[in-house]
């Protein structure tokens, strides 16, 4: 263990509470399994860090936003240890799962690939793959919208982040997989024996069948790239061209693929999820979304959204920020202490689990008066103010926050601006909405119907 010491905690008469409902043995483990969504919220109201069983293990959460911010920005104590040190075995050291020095450069190397003109130069192909999804749409015609967003964000991370010409058919196959992928990583991450993941079983095979094949899709990818030694400046070029400070080595290859599995975990399932909820929420609120489209239409003026438009579609964002509130995609991590610290009040012995969760922060009605309300004026200038300090939450802070966030915001808000231009989204009579939550929060299957504008 380190001797790491943290920069002093926050000050207060911080109040610490236990959760309630702990069995002998199990702890509070079967409350998180079942119902991890209202679990989570309904731990703030036990005090501003609340103590967890998972079985013979301590773990504590930290619901006070001073407090997260103090564990967020303190990660030489507060360390990726846990299930990152499985997850580490899964996806390799790549950047979500790298920590120290070694995280710092990973971080410095990757940064152009999300700088804000980076970013720009990404827009046109994102509203243009909209357009081409959206082509095909017909009025009446009933679709899955968790699922169209999830194979759009695909065939926009293929041609902005790694610009590739791999055909769509492939592309949809990298999906598919992906998917298997990314779920069968957090049940293996969450499982506390790791024994199941290792038996023959169907689900077993299945995810190393898919596993195997997204690497080979990945792997040809790269060697195409190699090969025509064309700099795009995307993602994958950045990767490519990456040579350590000290030792002016490059990546391997095997190198590379880790890192864009996790550039594909990480950002593709969290950003579609984004946009099935808000069309989800715009669904449900039809006076809202009446809003939206007449800000887009002022907006617009009949054009594509391009990266200029996006500060005046300032309703659109509020809408997009509700929504990342109300169903945060990253719905809760984790930290492990690597040496004694002080937090909230209490000596926390070193090796201990800590919690933060973007599901319990958003939903506490301390930090947003009736948390449950789908209110996107929450974040309209003349309110965003009252918002206390840290209560948002849906990229993290620090040195671990989403490197992502400004792209994952850009496409989103370009995504709705393309498709409510042109189109309504009807939600089917008798659909329920039920979060999923998984690796990541998802919201399950959403049909909706497809009503021109
Ligand atoms: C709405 C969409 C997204 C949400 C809500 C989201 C949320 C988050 C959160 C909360 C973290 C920090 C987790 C922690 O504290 O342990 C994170 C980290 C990360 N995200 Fe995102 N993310 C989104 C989109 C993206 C996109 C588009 C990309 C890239 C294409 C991306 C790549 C990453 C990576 C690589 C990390 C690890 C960063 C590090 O440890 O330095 N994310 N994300």
């Amino acid at each position: 263990m380190t001797s790491a010491k943290s920069s002093a905690p926050p000050e207060r008469p911080w109040t610490t509470g236990t959760a309630p409902g702990s069995v002998p043995l199990l702890g509070h483990t079967l409350a998180l399994w079942r119902r991890p969504l209202q679990f989570l919220a309904s731990l703030p109201a036990h005090g501003d860090l609340v103590e967890v069983r998972l079985g013979p293990s301590r773990a504590y959460l930290v619901c006070h936003p001073e407090l997260v911010r103090h564990v967020l920005l303190n990660p030489r104590v507060f360390d990726k240890g846990g299930v990152f040190d499985k997850a580490r075995q899964l996806l390799g050291n790549s950047l979500s799962v790298s920590r120290g020095e070694d995280h710092r450069y990973q971080r410095r190397m990757i940064q152009p690939a999300f700088h804000p003109p980076r970013i720009a130069a990404y827009t046109a192909a994102v509203a243009d793959d909209t357009r081409t999804a959206t082509g095909s749409w017909q009025p009446g015609r009933t679709l899955d919208i968790s699922d169209t967003m999830h194979a759009l964000l695909m065939r926009v991370a293929a041609r902005t982040l790694f610009s590739t010409g791999v055909d769509e058919a492939t592309i949809d196959e990298a999906r598919h997989c992906l998917r298997i992928v990314s779920h069968g990583i957090y049940k293996r991450t969450m499982a506390p024996l790791g024994i199941m993941e290792k038996l023959p079983t169907p689900g077993n095979r299945r995810y190393d069948r898919a596993n195997a094949r997204l690497r080979q899709i990945v792997d040809q990818m790269i060697s195409d790239r190699r090969r025509s030694g064309a700099d795009h400046g995307d993602l994958l070029s950045t990767l490519l061209r990456a040579e350590h400070p000290e030792t002016g080595q490059g990546l391997a290859d095997g190198e590379v693929l880790d890192q864009v599995v996790t550039f594909l975990v990480a950002g593709s399932e969290t950003t579609a999820s984004t946009l099935a909820f808000v069309f989800h929420l715009l669904g449900a609120h039809p006076e809202v979304e009446k809003r939206v489209h007449a800000e887009i239409d002022e907006v617009l003026q009949g054009r594509s959204p391009a990266a200029e438009d996006l500060p005046s579609l300032e309703y659109t964002r509020a809408v997009i920020t509700e929504s990342l509130r109300l169903y945060p995609p990253s719905w809760m991590a984790m930290r492990v202490t690597a040496a004694e610290t002080e937090l909230g009040g209490r000596t926390v012995p070193a090796g201990t689990m800590i919690l933060y969760s973007a599901q319990a922060l958003h939903h506490n009605p301390e930090l947003f008066p009736d948390p449950e309300r789908f209110d996107p004026e929450r974040w309209l200038p003349d309110r965003a103010g009252e918002v206390p300090r840290g209560a948002l939450l849906p990229f993290g802070a620090g040195s671990h926050k989403c490197i992502g966030d400004v792209l994952a915001l850009t496409e989103t808000a370009l995504i709705v601006a393309t498709i409510a231009s042109r189109w309504r989204l009807r939600p089917v009579p008798g659909t329920a909405l039920r979060p999923e939550p998984k690796a990541t929060l998802e919201p399950g299957p959403l049909p909706m119907v497809c009503v021109p504008r």
